[in-house]
């Protein structure tokens, strides 16, 4: 059953097509990855699908999630869904933050903005948040400034996911960790995404990540969508020339190459 249909979705500004014509659908449960050369427009159609695309962008079309099309709905109501119905995950953790607040002031004024709860309750609550994705209690006080980037990310995790929303659209969250953060911020998205049974678009360019998490792959190129599969049929059996070079460029995915010693014992054997 799908959770988000995408229908003729085309993105532009003033002066170019930025995506034209997408159409696709997001299945309920599943992790969809995303992955597509820079500038291909995966940013871009996640701003879009949550009505987040700057001022001088502009998308046609239609991205029906539960029946309703949030291109059409009023402002008001699309801030309402964004955080419960659907939230996103940033690279760009750090411009999530206002440096001048707490990470429980953060909490504080997201749940105040959705719910309506007892300060006592929201404090419980965040910190139990905190707790879920293996932070302590204790940096309910700190400032985001005393926290690492992976540190952040997963309270950015915690925030995107407080709501217990039906899609999580995760753009690239990793891409300014390193690889041994960046592998644990995925697993406890992983994690939670088994917990709380939502639905993950998944934005990467890390074909690794999308080997060991997707279900489904799409592939964008230049603006629309060059192909789209369960992943093991992509990643097997690429169509599409960008996506053969993609997969051709993971190390682990080639043949093993043989080590020195080995080529030698080769040579040895052949004479
Ligand atoms: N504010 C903007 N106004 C006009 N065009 C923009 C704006 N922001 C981005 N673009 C253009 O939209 C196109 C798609 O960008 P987008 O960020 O979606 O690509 P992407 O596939 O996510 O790339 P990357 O993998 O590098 O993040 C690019 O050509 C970019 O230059």
């Amino acid at each position: 059953m799908s959770i988000l249909s995408i229908e003729n979705l085309s993105i532009h500004s003033a002066s170019k097509r930025i995506v034209e014509d997408l159409t696709f659908r997001v299945e309920k449960g599943e992790w969809l990855a995303v992955v597509g050369q820079s500038g291909s427009g995966k940013s871009m159609t996640a701003s879009a699908i949550g009505r987040l695309l700057p001022p001088n962008v502009k998308a046609e079309g239609e991205v029906v999630y539960n029946g309703q099309n949030f291109l059409s709905l009023s402002g008001s109501a699309m801030r309402k869904l964004r955080g419960t119905s659907i939230s996103f995950v940033f690279q760009d953790y750090g411009s999530s933050f206002n440096p001048f607040l707490t990470i429980g002031r953060h909490f504080d004024e997201y749940q105040k903005t959705h719910e309506r709860k007892s300060k006592k309750e929201r404090v419980q609550e965040a910190k139990k948040a905190l707790a879920s994705v293996g932070l302590p209690e204790a940096f309910y006080k700190r400032y985001p400034s005393q926290l690492s980037g992976g540190q952040l990310q997963r309270v950015a995790i915690a925030l995107a996911l407080l709501f217990k929303p039906d899609l999580v659209i995760a753009d690239e969250p990793t891409t300014a960790l390193d690889s041994v953060t960046a592998a644990s911020v995925l697993e406890l998205l992983a994690e939670l995404k088994e917990k709380t049974g939502c639905t993950v678009l998944f934005i990467t360019h890390d074909l690794r990540h999308v080997r060991k998490y997707a279900d489904r792959v799409m592939v964008m190129y230049e603006g629309t969508i060059v192909e789209e599969g369960e992943k093991e049929e992509i990643m097997q059996n690429p169509s599409h020339p960008y996506t053969k070079r993609l997969i051709a460029a993971i190390p682990s995915l080639q043949k093993p190459r043989l080590t020195l010693v080995q080529e030698r014992q080769k040579d040895v054997a052949a004479t």
